[in-house]
């Protein structure tokens, strides 16, 4: 991407297990096939929590992780910023089994398209502001919760126990509080998670049509 080149950055929130990771992963394989697989990226919101590793193991575990202070949204804005401006990052890399971030960093180049996922990106103006479009997961609550239990016990190494008391302790509250409300700053709602098919065809094309409007500019 030349230096000159707008960066397209669409934002996708919603409920934790929601369908944004997969909708985002749908919509990249896609787009990947189109312009070339380095002409887009994948970047979660997850990576962008508060780097714990000076605090116990016991205090990471009572940290809320469904509170807009648990994350790093500064860092955030800075590396969609450098992105957008030519300038390549050091992504951070997060743990859920440590509750921090990885001593290690991802190198991210910048990209014509940034797919931006996570759950508490729209309760934050600055955030908002780097984007050209935003979509929210609208996924019921209960289907969440299904496949969150399945997800965490498979692939994040949490027993229901846990997964259930984090749900009824923070989870659903924040959810009420600050994930929902932030419904108000989509530009489009989608149902059924992340396999809906006329979900993904029309943020494709809209993706086509902020491409071709930057090109037009330059
Ligand atoms: N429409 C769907 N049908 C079936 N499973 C789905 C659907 N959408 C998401 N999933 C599954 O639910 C789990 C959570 O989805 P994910 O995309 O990781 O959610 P999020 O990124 O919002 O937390 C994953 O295992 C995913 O494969
Ligand atoms: N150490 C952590 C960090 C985050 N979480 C949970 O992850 C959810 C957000 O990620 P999704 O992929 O599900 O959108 C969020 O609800 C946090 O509760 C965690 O459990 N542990």
């Amino acid at each position: 991407m030349s230096k000159s080149s707008k960066c397209v950055v669409i934002g996708i929130a919603g409920a934790s297990a929601s369908g944004k990771s997969l909708f985002a992963k749908s919509v990249y394989q896609e787009v990947s096939d189109e312009i070339g697989a380095g002409c887009i990226s994948v970047i979660s919101e997850d990576c962008y929590y508060k780097d714990q590793s000076n605090m116990s193991m016991a205090q990471r575990v009572r940290t809320n992780y469904d509170h807009p202070q648990s994350m790093d949204h500064a860092l955030l804005v800075e590396h969609l910023k450098l992105l957008k401006s030519g300038t390549a990052i050091e992504m951070p890399q997060y743990s859920y089994t440590e509750h921090t971030r990885l001593p290690t960093t991802k190198h991210l180049g910048p990209t014509r398209v940034i797919l931006l996922e996570g759950i508490l990106l729209f309760t934050d103006e600055a955030i908002r502001s780097q984007m050209d479009a935003s979509i929210f997961m609208d996924t019921p609550l209960d289907i969440c919760l299904a496949r969150r239990i399945e997800r965490d016990v498979r692939e994040r190494g949490r027993k229901l126990e846990s997964v259930l008391a984090q749900y009824h302790l923070t989870v659903r509250p924040m959810f009420k509080q600050f994930i929902e409300p932030s419904k108000q700053y989509a530009d489009v709602i989608i149902p059924r998670g992340g396999k809906n098919r006329i979900a993904i065809d029309i943020i494709k094309t809209r993706i086509r049509h902020l491409l071709a409007q930057s090109e037009e500019k330059h």
